[in-house]
């Protein structure tokens, strides 16, 4: 007899599907008719949420911008690019690509995004724009942006929350809380709804890992 898991029975598919996600025990869905986004808390423990903390501020870096726009306080936040060498990194990642469904080649490696009071990231996409200038430098290889996996790894005292700015959504930080969602509306189309705000930090700090996924193997 073989048993089934929820992780042995994965799909490792090129995209996700919104219904496995929808399957996965806790998941909500943000009620919207133009961005398919899941939350699911707890996704990782307190414990796991401080491990990942260290590793982010022990090798953080100011964070950068595609398509420059010339607002210098665009996205003021600090970002650390995870080692997958450690296998702590690497345990965290092969979970995110179950949640997802998604092979592991098509994930960019996890990014940790670490704000402080008065930092944010305004409104932006993740994808990258087919039309701005630094699309070929981002996308050639391994395509466009398509799914987002974001955690919370802990909850600033005032401030923090993203803000999908077109559908009306103000997730407020969590620690250990995961938010999914979908930034194309089908392949090759991406979905400006899926449009958001990292707002201000008003007290305390506020980590996440951000985690992106591509339509070609990445690199
Ligand atoms: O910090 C947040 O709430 C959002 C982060 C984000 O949107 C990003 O890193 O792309
Ligand atoms: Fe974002």
């Amino acid at each position: 007899m073989t048993v089934q898991t929820a992780h042995s029975s994965a799909p490792a598919g090129l995209d996700a599907d919104p219904a496995w996600i929808a399957a996965h025990p806790r998941v909500q869905r943000v009620p919207s008719k133009d961005l398919t986004l899941f939350i699911r808390r707890d996704f990782l423990s307190a414990e796991e949420c401080a491990e990942l903390i260290d590793r982010i501020d022990a090798k953080r870096r100011p964070s950068t911008i595609a398509d420059d726009n010339g607002d210098g306080y665009f996205r003021t936040s600090e970002t650390c690019d995870l080692d997958h060498d450690d296998p702590f990194v690497a345990a965290i990642n092969a979970r995110l690509d179950a949640f997802a469904g998604i092979a592991t080649a098509h994930g960019e490696p996890i990014q940790g995004q670490r704000y402080s009071v008065g930092q944010e990231f305004k409104a932006h996409t993740d994808y990258f724009d087919p039309k701005g200038a630094d699309f070929a430098r981002y996308c050639a290889v391994a395509g466009n942006r398509t799914w987002t996996l974001m955690v919370y790894l802990d909850q600033p005292a005032a401030g923090g929350a993203t803000r999908f700015t077109k559908i009306g959504k103000t997730v407020q930080p969590e620690t250990g809380k995961l938010l999914a969602w979908n930034n194309r509306l089908s392949p090759g189309q991406p979905n400006p709804a899926s449009i958001h705000h990292g707002m201000k930090v008003r007290s305390g700090v506020k980590h996440v890992i951000t985690k992106w996924y591509r339509e070609r193997p990445w690199g």
